[in-house]
């Protein structure tokens, strides 16, 4: 709360106990504000509403006018916890106040809650139950729940439920589990609107829906962490964000292959290394979690790259004028050589802000890049995906500033297989994998298009280190 102004927003003043000693207590239009002496501003507690939890009467004080306020606190890498503050000697007309400016804060009062109860460990009940439920109900929060029933089943909900008298969706669960309902929710507002959905050259219609909060119970949670702040230091966090009700809109992929609307991406579209790794992965379902880390060992340590030819086209944005470069053009611009000889192409809808002062990643941005491994190791493809990489090196080609690319995959096998690696090696060829899950494209070629402010979220802006 700043104190400019403040005279002028105060809604009420009046002396307080905190520990025995006086107080006093200053509610704002924007917060309150409560400090031992006028002359002593460190002794101050300053709250805005939105990070009001609540204020209840003290359970261990008979004492009139004894409250315990709980409030969010922010620590100084994005991540949230809980503090309290007991107050004393408070007027009932001071407390109906704040709980009028808490109810009035934007927070969400109905939340439509989406749980998986196998994803991750198996405990997104529990996690329901046990972390975010309490912390709803003490912030006066209702909430709608569905367990979802089988795989798919956050798609339908996505496609068929009207959210209009909702102020927030929750998902309890993964990335993939997100991406269902997402891909769910981005085909009934084109549905709606009428539009050729399936031409890349129509502008998807921007989500007009509550926003998203992903409550992190999967065994891949990335983009939760990303729509925090980018240090995700805990579920409370994410639950805690929701609470506050400050939303952004992030960015997603639509996908397109074969002239039709294919997917709706949230976290990475990931074409040849990662995508084997995640066919692999689905293969060894029956280890849980452990799947991950044992198919990208046995691909790194023990299986050859598959290498493919691939011609990729690209457009990107100028980022001082903001004009997307040749959008207007039927021309795309053509990497040189025109086919690339490589083994991983992948991009995620996030713009990495990497100086020499500062580094992060930032799902609200209106650029990404793309990154094409030609002949580097293996390991040093992961490594890239994972610390989030923009410089090319030997061997890795990382373009910058893009909106949208186009790859085709020439076919490298022959279309009767001698061998089961080579019948393997086509199988692999459509495979594609988005935000975790393999899967298939009817021809090996796809168009992905950079929808900047699609979804909105609840969250906060990523840290600047
Ligand atoms: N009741 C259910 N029975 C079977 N599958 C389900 C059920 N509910 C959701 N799913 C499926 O669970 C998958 C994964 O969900 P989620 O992202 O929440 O967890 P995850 O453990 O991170 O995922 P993954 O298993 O892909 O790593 C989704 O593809 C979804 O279709």
């Amino acid at each position: 709360m700043e104190t400019n102004g403040q005279e002028e927003d105060t809604i009420l003043t009046e002396t307080v106990h905190i520990k025995t000693k006086q107080n006093v207590l200053t509610l704002t239009l924007k917060g309150l504000q409560v400090f031992q002496s006028k002359d002593d501003e460190t002794s101050a507690t300053t709250l805005k509403w939105p990070d009001v939890l609540c204020i209840q009467p003290s359970q261990t004080s008979s004492e009139t006018g004894c409250y315990v306020l709980q409030y969010i606190h922010h620590e100084a890498n994005t991540s949230l916890q809980i503090k309290t503050l007991q107050i004393q000697r408070i007027s009932e007309q001071c407390v109906s106040l704040m709980n009028q400016q808490i109810a009035d804060s934007g927070r969400p009062k109905k939340l439509f809650v989406v749980i998986n109860p196998i994803g991750g460990a198996g405990k997104g009940l529990q996690i329901y139950h046990e972390e975010a439920e309490p912390l709803f109900k003490l912030a006066g929060i209702d909430a709608t729940i569905v367990v979802t029933e089988k795989s798919k089943h956050a798609l339908l909900i996505g496609e068929n439920t009207d959210f209009s008298q909702y102020d927030g969706i929750v998902v309890v669960g993964g990335d993939g589990l997100y991406q269902e309902l997402l891909q769910g929710l981005t085909l009934q507002e084109q549905k709606k609107s009428g539009i050729n959905y399936d031409s890349p050259d129509t502008d998807l219609v921007k989500l007009s829906i509550p926003p998203i909060g992903i409550i992190p119970a999967g065994t891949g949670n990335a983009t939760v962490r990303f729509y925090n702040g980018g240090f995700f230091t805990g579920r409370r966090t994410a639950i805690l964000n929701i609470i506050r009700g400050e939303q952004y809109r992030a960015s997603v992929f639509a996908v397109y292959s074969n002239s039709k609307f294919f997917s709706v991406s949230h976290l990475q579209v990931t074409y040849g290394l990662f995508a084997d790794i995640m066919k692999r992965a689905e293969e060894l379902r029956w280890m849980k979690k452990f799947r991950y880390f044992y198919s990208i060992l046995g691909q790194i340590l023990f299986s050859r790259k598959r290498y493919f030819d691939a011609e990729v086209y690209y457009r990107t944005l100028d980022v001082n004028s903001g004009v997307v470069a040749e959008a207007n053009s039927s021309d795309w611009i053509s990497l040189k050589p025109a086919i690339q000889h490589c083994y991983s192409i992948y991009a995620m809808p996030f713009e990495l802000v990497d100086t020499v002062n500062t580094k992060y990643v930032n799902p609200f941005g209106q650029h990404c890049h793309l990154v094409i491994s030609t002949g580097c190791s293996q390991l040093s493809s992961l490594l890239s995906l994972v610390s989030q990489n923009k410089t090319s090196k030997p061997g890795m080609e990382v373009l910058t500033n893009i909106t949208e690319f186009k790859i085709k995959v020439a076919r490298e096998n022959s279309a009767s297989p001698v061998s089961d690696r080579e019948a393997r090696d086509i199988d692999l060829e459509k495979g594609i994998q988005i935000d975790g899950e393999f899967l298939k494209l009817e021809t090996p070629e796809f168009l992905v298009r950079l929808q900047t402010s699609f979804v909105p979220v609840f969250g906060c802006k990523p840290a600047v280190t």
